[in-house]
């Protein structure tokens, strides 16, 4: 299981196409991970384009839910991203099997360690740089906030990195020290999906085995 390439799905930023058409072309691509992201959509049109995702990533994509932990677990997700403002890890920990994945977005050294202590099974560096994605994600980390977490959790915890990324930076977040690299729009708002991302994928893992 690889955290390479994580293609996180905005409907608002594609050029009209839905969640799943979304995850299908990035998963063609080579996508290691789709997350589904709707702030907007009812739980029965959510859970619809859940069950969707989860046939198109079964057996080729690990698939995340983002925020919502019934949707994640009636859809038979693998996972669920919470934020510092969602439910808390421990909680959340407590309703699942012991193999369903918790990602956890951080800020800074301190907030990564007490995820990992909590039960997250990854950690999201968040947001890496400033980003129009996400009108409320603050201010970026920087690249120092990555190298100070990536040191300060165990090595079998995977770093990943969202917020401004994309094929120009993916070098230097890599070199500080992500193991996988999450974007939305270098991927979901590009003229073809499937290219973006498989071109992603192919930088990522040149720099990971230079
Ligand atoms: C992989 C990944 N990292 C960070 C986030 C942001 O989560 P959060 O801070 O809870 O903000 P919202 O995405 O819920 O607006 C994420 N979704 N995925
Ligand atoms: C969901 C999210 N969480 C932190 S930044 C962000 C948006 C990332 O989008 P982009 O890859 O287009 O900067
Ligand atoms: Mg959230």
């Amino acid at each position: 299981m690889t955290y390479d390439l994580y293609v996180v799905t905005d409907e608002e930023l594609s050029n009209g196409h839905s969640h799943a058409e979304i995850a299908k072309l990035a998963v063609e691509g080579g996508a290691d991970v789709i997350q589904l992201r709707d702030k907007r959509m009812s739980a029965a049109d959510l859970f619809a384009e859940a069950e969707k995702i989860r046939a198109i990533t079964k057996d080729k994509a690990l698939f995340i839910v983002n925020d919502r932990i019934d949707i994640a677990l009636a859809s038979k997700a693998d996972g669920i991203h919470l934020g510092q403002s969602d439910l808390p890890v421990k909680a959340v920990r407590r309703l699942v099997p012991d193999d369903f994945i918790i990602g956890i977005s951080v800020g800074s050294v301190e907030e990564a360690v007490k995820g990992v202590l909590d039960g997250a099974d990854y950690v999201a560096v968040s947001p890496v740089f400033s980003t129009g994605s996400k009108p409320d994600a603050g201010e970026g980390r920087g690249l120092a906030c990555i190298s100070a977490v990536r040191k300060a959790v165990p090595k079998e915890i995977p770093v990943v990195g969202i917020g401004g990324i994309n094929s120009g930076n993916i070098s230097e977040v890599i070199a500080a020290g992500l193991d996988g690299i999450c974007v939305i729009s270098a991927v979901v708002s590009a003229p073809d999906i499937k290219k973006a991302a498989g071109d992603l994928r192919e930088k990522i893992r040149n720099i990971k085995n230079e």
